[in-house]
Order: C-alpha cells, then sequence, then structure tokens
C-alpha cells in the first residue's frame, strides 16, 4: 500500500435517489478497474446481502478500492456505494466522513427527485466535490439536457460540468473515472503524525469477531500493533488489516488517506462503536468528531416467538445493530409477549428490512408489534388539543414541469403509508423525503383490539380520533380474514377504552374429517397444522399465526 502516495489517493461515494443507477455504475467501474470479471454477467456486485438481492435495493454502504492507471501514474480509488432510500440516509452520512467527493447520480428520464436534493445537501454541507452524472441515456425519453438545467438552476453547478453516461451498456463510464481524477482532490492528511483511524462501519463475523471498516485520517497502522479505542479506553492487538477488493484483501499496512479494514479481536458491539477513534498505543490523540446519532422514527416492540429463544435473540439483535447503529434497543416486557425489546427505526422499510436480515442472516423468529411513532402526551380534563393537518411551508419550482413543496405532517400520517399512496396517484413521478420537525399537539387515542374480550398487544395502536372508527373497523375485516376458524365463534373487536367501535365475528370451524375423503390428503393436512403450531401465538383461547399479525399491519398502511 506504500506504492500509493496521498496525491495518488481519491475517495468518494456514489450517492443518488433511489433506482437512479449508482449500484450499476458501481458494477461499471469495478470492471473498467479490473477489480472484478468483466465476461461475467455483474449486477450489482456490492450489493451483498441476501435482502438486498430480494428486494433491488441497497440498503448498506460498501467499500471497494480500485486501482486505476492514468497517464502513467498508479491511482488509488476508494468507492462507498449508498443505499438511496430516505430510510437508510444514515449510512449515506456516515459514508461521506469517508469522502472528499461524491458523483451524485441523475436519472436521464426522472431527473432531480427528493433524495437527489438531500444528498447533494448532504455532500455539500460537508464540503465535498459534487460530480453530477446523468445516467441512463439510452432510454427513449431520456432527456439529459433538461436534467442538466434542472441541475444548474437547482444545485447552481454549470451544465457543461454534468457527465452524461449509460451505466448499463458502460456508456462514458471512463469519463467519470477521468472526472475523479481531475476533480475531486485527495485527502488532506499527514503520515508522519501519530494514527488517527475513524471507525466509520462495521460487520460481526462469527469466526473473527468484529470487522471494523476504517479511514485512516493520520498515521499508518500494521499487523501487530497495539491500538486503543478512544471511546472504551481499551488495547488491542491488530491481527489484520486491508482493503475490500471488493472482498477483504490482507495487506500488512494501511496508510494515511486510505480506506479499509481492521481486525483487532473485538468481540461486541459495546467494543466497537460506529464513529470510535482508534490510535496507537502510547501514542494518544484528539479523536475525530464521530458521528451525530440517528433519530429513530418509529417503534416498535420485538419479542422472540418462543421466550427460550431469547438469549440466542439477543445476541442476533447485538450483532445486527453493530453492522446498523442506527437502530436503537432498549430492553422491554409485556404480559402477554414476555421479555423483549423496545427497537426504534429510521422508517417503515428501515424496520422490514431488520426483521428481514434477522430471519434470513440469524434465522431468528420474532413477533413485532405495530409500529407507532413518539407522542408526548399532557394529560389535561380540558379539550384544549386541537389536531393539526399538514400545513404547507413552502413551494420551489425546479423547472416547468416540476416542483419542491414543503408541507408539515404529523409523522404518523407518513411513515405508514404517505410515500405509498403519493407514488400511485402522481403515476410515480412524486417522490417525498423527510426530515423531523419536533412535537406538534394532537387530538390521538388508544386503539386496542379485542379477540373474544382479550387485548392483542401486538396491534394496540395509537390513532387519531377522526380515523379510528375506519382503521377499527379495516383491521376487524382483515383479522376476520386472516384467523383461521377454530372450534368456537370468535368475537373480533376494536375498542377504545372501554367503548366499542368495531366487530366482526369469525364462525365455527367445521372439522376436515366430516368430509371423508383421501387419507393421505388429511395427514398432509394435519402435519402442516402442527408445523403451522409452531408459529401459532395464544390470545386467550384464540389461537392467531404470526402471518395474521402481518397481513393487520398492512391494513393499517392502506387506511
Ligand atoms: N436503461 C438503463 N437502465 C439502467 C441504467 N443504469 C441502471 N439501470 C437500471 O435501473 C435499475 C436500478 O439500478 P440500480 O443500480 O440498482 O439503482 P440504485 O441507485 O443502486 O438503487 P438503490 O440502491 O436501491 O437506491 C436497475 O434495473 C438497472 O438495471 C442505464 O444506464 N440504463
Amino acid at each position: 500500500m506504500s506504492r500509493f502516495p496521498v496525491e495518488n489517493i481519491r475517495n468518494f461515494s456514489i450517492v443518488a435517489h433511489v433506482d437512479h443507477g449508482k449500484s450499476t455504475l458501481a458494477d461499471r467501474l469495478l470492471e473498467l478497474t479490473g477489480t472484478i470479471d468483466k465476461t461475467k454477467n455483474n449486477k450489482q456486485v456490492l450489493d451483498k446481502l441476501q435482502v438486498e438481492r430480494e428486494r433491488g435495493i441497497t440498503v448498506k454502504a460498501q467499500t471497494a478500492s480500485l486501482f486505476y492507471n492514468c497517464e502513467g501514474k498508479q491511482y488509488l480509488l476508494n468507492l462507498i456505494d449508498t443505499p438511496g432510500h430516505v430510510d437508510f440516509s444514515y449510512e449515506v452520512s456516515r459514508s461521506l466522513s469517508a469522502c472528499q467527493g461524491v458523483l451524485l447520480v441523475v436519472d436521464a428520464n426522472e431527473g432531480i427527485q427528493a433524495q437527489t436534493v438531500a444528498n447533494f445537501f448532504l455532500a455539500f454541507e460537508a464540503q465535498l466535490s459534487v460530480i453530477p452524472v446523468i445516467n441512463k441515456i439510452d432510454l427513449k425519453n431520456a432527456d439529459p439536457e433538461r436534467v442538466e438545467n434542472q441541475i444548474e438552476k437547482v444545485f447552481d453547478i454549470p451544465s457543461d460540468e454534468c457527465i452524461k453516461i449509460s451505466a448499463k451498456l458502460g456508456t462514458n463510464v471512463e469519463s467519470v473515472l477521468q472526472a475523479v481524477i481531475e476533480r475531486i482532490p485527495p485527502p488532506k492528511v499527514h503520515r508522519k503524525n501519530p494514527l488517527r483511524a475513524l471507525v466509520f462501519d462495521s460487520t460481526f463475523d462469527q469466526y473473527r469477531g468484529v470487522i471494523a471498516n476504517v479511514a485512516l485520517f493520520d498515521g499508518v497502522v500494521s499487523k501487530g500493533d497495539k491500538i486503543v479505542s478512544a471511546h472504551t479506553q481499551k488495547t488491542y492487538e491488530v491481527n489484520e488489516v486491508g482493503v475490500l477488493n471488493p472482498n477483504e484483501q490482507p495487506t500488512h499496512k494501511l496508510y494515511a488517506g486510505q480506506v479499509g479494514y481492521l481486525i483487532a479481536g473485538m468481540k461486541n458491539v459495546i467494543e466497537a462503536q460506529i464513529g470510535d477513534t482508534l490510535y496507537l498505543h502510547k501514542q494518544p490523540v484528539e479523536p475525530l468528531p464521530g458521528f451525530k446519532s440517528a433519530k429513530p422514527m418509529v417503534f416498535a416492540g420485538m419479542y422472540p416467538v418462543d421466550q427460550s429463544e431469547y438469549n440466542n435473540l439477543k445476541s442476533a439483535i447485538e450483532k445486527l445493530t453493530l453492522n446498523d447503529s442506527s437502530v436503537t434497543v432498549h430492553r422491554d416486557s409485556s404480559l402477554a409477549l414476555g421479555a423483549g425489546w423496545r427497537l426504534g427505526f429510521l422508517g417503515l422499510l428501515h424496520m422490514e428490512v431488520f426483521n428481514q436480515r434477522l430471519e434470513q442472516e440469524y434465522n431468528a423468529s420474532v413477533i413485532l408489534t405495530t409500529p407507532t411513532v413518539p407522542y408526548k402526551a399532557v394529560l389535561s380534563s380540558s379539550k384544549l388539543i386541537k389536531a393539526r393537518r399538514a400545513v404547507q411551508k413552502n413551494m420551489i419550482f425546479i423547472d416547468q414541469n416540476r416542483v419542491m413543496l414543503k408541507y408539515l405532517f404529523p409523522l404518523n400520517e407518513i411513515v405508514v403509508d404517505f410515500y405509498d399512496s403519493l407514488k400511485s396517484l402522481s403515476s410515480g413521478y412524486a417522490s417525498f423525503d423527510y426530515e423531523d420537525a419536533g412535537y406538534q399537539t394532537a387530538e390521538l387515542v388508544k386503539m386496542d383490539i379485542l379477540l373474544n374480550g382479550n387485548t392483542v398487544e401486538e396491534l394496540v395502536t395509537v390513532v387519531h380520533k377522526d380515523k379510528a372508527h375506519s382503521i377499527g373497523k379495516a383491521i376487524c375485516e382483515r383479522l376476520k380474514d386472516s384467523l383461521p376458524r377454530q372450534l368456537f365463534e370468535i368475537a373480533i373487536q376494536a375498542a377504545i377504552g372501554s367503548k366499542i367501535i368495531a366487530r366482526e365475528t369469525l364462525p365455527i370451524f367445521k372439522n376436515i374429517f366430516q368430509y371423508g375423503g383421501d387419507i393421505t390428503r388429511k395427514m398432509k393436512l394435519l402435519k402442516r397444522q402442527a408445523e403451522g403450531k409452531k408459529k401459532l401465538r395464544k390470545i386467550g383461547n384464540v389461537e392467531v399465526p404470526k402471518d395474521a399479525f402481518i397481513k393487520v399491519l398492512k391494513t393499517r398502511s392502506s387506511k
């Protein structure tokens, strides 16, 4: 790694609105620099997680070091591919701390969207060089000139600085690499100073412990060095250092200005804080500023399906939060569900992805309660508190066809279904981003869902008074559709305090043996029923499959 003096290093991120083509551009850059084989059908190579491949979205920022020859000089380019969805913007802001520039990718057909604006300002505030890249110029409806004008108008970047490419076909991608070298400055670091390494991400490997992604601001770190964590003041020996290429490739050393990984026998989340500074033993330094902590917007209770799984789930949550530090975790317990946690997420998609990763990567089976947002309640006998609707704050025309509107919304009106409704109403044209605007007063009620008179803890929710009836009715109808019939009638009710506001009745189950028929079919049915029982939760004497909770959650979204 000593072959790369600081002036031959460029650290940059790819940022964009969701689906504008970041991961596809990253594939082409990996191919062009020979990091991955060009002959293979490479698709979103840096999206390594199963959940990313299944959903076709990036949820985790990924780092790759590329080696590139330009005019006789060898460059080391450290690329960080970031997620586009608003729920994962915390990943973006952290990644930018290890960079001096960004490629701001904009779809040549869709033009500037909400996360394009949000990401531009993240980069601008961090004083990074911004290279606008207009992607998908191969599309029939592409209009790169219109997008150039938008970029000039909204971001004040001269249109001749835009690079027009097709990441899919590879058209003009080489000029992106040229621009990275010419327009992004090398990092401002000092190799002769004592080591200062920022931990900007980390993952947990079952055999090797914590693998920390580090950006070196000063000095050098070598295998065998004794290092100290500024956060815990614990000392460790470095077992391995290296670069991600895009898989781990050990190197004996990492030098200031470089980005790579480090393994030093850290075993848990408390030892490996994201934002921590590592320095050499006996050479203490002023720690780097670290990161603002993420502010969770959506909260849900999480419990093991089976209480004997509590410790396994605890360890799975700890390992996964190491890789996703934006999730907040507090111990919680419920009479009905036993011991569990209250988790805070940045949005509903974030919650779904976290749950899916727990199931896929840690084989955990969990019950999640209805997501809620935080409230501050002032107990008062008078009716002073008035509900507030969205209030328009301002309106800016981006060009003839596009307008940017700012509103003040109650958070619970937007986290669940707002984005989907906006997309369908605008035929996919409108996009959306949000930030916290503090607490407001509102008329809210706590709504219980009862099965034969017993409260279903997972479905207790806070709703606006005016919407309680329609949401309660929809939940009861959906529960009726998704609950299996049982040997007795079930009353499904929505209640506010002692007042019932909606009711459905699930009729009695008819035994399959009444119909006679093929014995093997009956055995199959019984076997399936027995397997299904493992995933059942008993509420009073009513058995509720886990799927039913998920279906009901989705009902709430559509109301
Ligand atoms: N026609 C065309 N399609 C492209 C181009 N670049 C990307 N795509 C397609 O656009 C879709 C989204 O591309 P991705 O690279 O996954 O987008 P992304 O910005 O990484 O998405 P997120 O990480 O989820 O935000 C995929 O179906 C790509 O095949 C391009 O240059 N031309």
